[in-house]
């Protein structure tokens, strides 16, 4: 079969999502053992949208960040292009809301940093996400929130339209002035979708619904919805600056970092800047690599250096993440 090409570098598992064009499997990186996603697609199923997702995939080579999903390798063969991913063992911030009801405050405001912090750290990028959702918003093994864009809606700014955009984001999330097909910008349209993750965080339910699809659209573009006994007014005002229906009234993403409510129990702004942005390297882990291969340590640097995604520098990445939670960094077989 066409995985053959993973042969030695990675076994597959069972399959934990299917998209449009893209299924995930679960997947088991053979040299650690760890797991990853592996997101494969069919080239011949994407058709015109391939350019879009060449682009995709070089956007999330430049998207190195603690609350979004890691890139590990890429590897295209005639007709498929897999790509290994973080793998997130919390799965879906979905399920975690409907297990629990609704979140309390302070854990509430907890994850909402952490996506404020994804978010303006990709707008700060040039992109929008498009499709902000509690489904691709991913819990790791340390409670973190991970953010993932699952259906390929992210583009850059005035990036190129094709029939993935119509189909692209989940209408209850979705900005007034997008889905009144008017001119809109992907970073305001986010920060609209930003308000109704924060409601499905504190509330358990959606601000906007309802089973018929043109009054849910009429709810969204009359921007109207109740707010439960439970909510602060703290809270309450935070929504209401998200939840605008006019996207020039919109709280902007640099005002969300230092927003009331997102402030209680803080000291600190959100920060979206990848603190961890070293452009050393660490040493433990290039050795592990150059005894493993039995390679001089420059080759394994300049490998890792080119960001070419390739098993090696995958092996790296996940040695480092091993590393950071305090577990062993020795490669299998390495006796
Ligand atoms: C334990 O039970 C469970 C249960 C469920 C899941 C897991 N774990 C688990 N870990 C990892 C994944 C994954 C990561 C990244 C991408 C991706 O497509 N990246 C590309 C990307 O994120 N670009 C990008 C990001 C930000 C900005 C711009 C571009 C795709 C999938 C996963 O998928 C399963 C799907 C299922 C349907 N809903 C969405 C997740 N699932 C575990």
């Amino acid at each position: 079969s066409s995985y053959a090409v993973l042969e030695g570098q990675y076994t597959l598992h069972e399959t934990i999502g299917t998209g449009g064009f893209a299924k995930v499997k679960l997947g088991t990186h053979v040299l650690t053992g760890d797991k990853v996603a592996i997101k494969i697609m069919d080239k011949r199923l994407l058709g015109e949208d391939l350019p879009r997702v060449k682009l995709e995939i070089e956007a999330l080579k430049e998207l190195s960040h603690q609350h979004i999903c890691k890139l590990y390798q890429k590897i295209e063969i005639e007709n498929k292009i897999f790509l290994i991913l973080e793998y997130c063992p919390g799965g879906e911030l979905f399920d975690y809301i409907v297990e629990r009801d609704r979140l309390e405050e302070k854990e509430a405001r907890v994850f909402f940093r952490q996506i404020v912090s994804a978010v303006a750290y990709i707008h700060n990028k040039g992109y929008a996400h498009r499709d902000l959702k509690p489904e691709n918003l991913l819990l790791d093994d340390e409670q973190n929130l991970k953010l993932i864009d699952f259906g390929l809606c992210a583009r850059p700014k005035g990036g190129m339209e094709t029939h993935l955009e119509t189909c692209c984001g989940s209408p209850a999330y979705a900005a007034p002035e997008l889905i009144s097909g008017q001119e809109y910008l992907g970073n305001e349209a986010d920060i609209w979708s930003l308000g109704v993750l924060l409601f499905a965080l504190l509330c358990g339910y959606l601000p906007f619904d309802d089973d018929n699809v043109s009054t849910l659209y009429k709810k969204i573009q009359n921007g109207e919805y109740e707010c439960p006994f439970w909510l602060s007014q703290k809270s309450k005002q935070l929504l209401h600056r998200l939840l605008q229906v006019n996207p020039k009234h919109r709280i902007t993403v640099t005002e969300l970092l230092t927003d009331p409510w997102l402030m209680e129990g803080f000291t600190e702004p959100v920060l979206w800047k990848n603190p961890f942005k070293t452009s050393k390297l660490d040493e433990e882990c290039l050795i592990e690599l150059s005894m493993y291969y039995g390679k001089p340590r420059t080759v394994i640097v300049e490998e890792i250096m080119q960001r070419n995604f390739t098993y090696i520098s995958a092996t790296y990445s996940l040695l480092l993440q091993r590393k950071a939670k305090g577990q062993r960094i020795r490669l299998e077989s390495d006796t």
